[in-house]
C-alpha cells in the first residue's frame, strides 16, 4: 500500500481533541485516540497536536516500548519538500552494572576488615591476657 503524504500544513488543521496528529522525524502519527492512554498525560500531545514533536519526543527520553507502541499510530509521512532532518534520541536507561572483580571485594569489604584488625591489635595491647 503506497505511503499517504501529507504537507506540515495539511497536519497543522489536526490541532485539537477531536482530531490531532503529530509529527515526529517526519512520520505523521494520530494520537487523537492515544491521547487519553499516554502515560505522559494528554496536555503534552494536545499543545503538540498540528506541529512537529520530533524534539519534545527526543528530549523525554522515550523508551523502546514507547517506540513500539507509536507505529499503531502512523497514518503517513511528510512530503518530500517539507521534510525535516530528524532529532536524534536520547534514551535515559540505568548505566550497566559494574562487572563483579577482587577489586569491588576489596573495596566494599577492605576498611571494615582492616579497623576490625587494627581494633584487634589496639584490645591485645591494653588488655593483655598474661
Ligand atoms: C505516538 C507518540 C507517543 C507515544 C507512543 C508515547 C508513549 C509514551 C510512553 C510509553 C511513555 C512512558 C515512558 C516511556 O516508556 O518512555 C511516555 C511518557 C511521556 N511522554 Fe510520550 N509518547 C508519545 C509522544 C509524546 C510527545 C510528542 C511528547 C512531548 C511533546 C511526549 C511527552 C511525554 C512525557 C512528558 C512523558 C512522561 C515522562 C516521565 O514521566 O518521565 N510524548 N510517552
Amino acid at each position: 500500500m503506497a505511503t499517504v503524504k501529507f504537507t506540515r500544513k495539511e497536519i497543522e488543521a489536526r490541532n485539537h481533541r477531536e482530531e490531532a496528529a503529530i509529527i515526529i522525524d517526519n512520520v505523521v502519527y494520530d494520537v487523537t485516540e492515544f491521547m487519553e492512554d499516554h502515560p505522559g498525560g494528554v496536555d503534552v500531545l494536545l499543545d503538540n497536536a498540528g506541529k512537529d514533536a520530533s524534539q519534545c519526543f527526543a528530549d523525554v527520553g522515550h523508551s523502546d516500548i514507547a517506540l513500539e507502541w507509536r507505529e499503531k499510530f502512523v497514518i503517513g509521512e511528510v512530503v518530500d519538500e517539507d521534510r525535516w532532518p530528524e532529532v536524534k534520541r536520547v534514551v535515559h536507561e540505568a548505566p550497566p552494572a559494574e562487572p563483579f572483580t577482587l577489586m569491588t571485594l576489596l573495596n566494599i569489604w577492605g576498611p571494615p576488615i582492616v579497623l576490625g584488625g587494627l581494633a584487634a591489635l589496639v584490645y591485645t595491647y591494653l588488655f593483655p591476657t598474661s
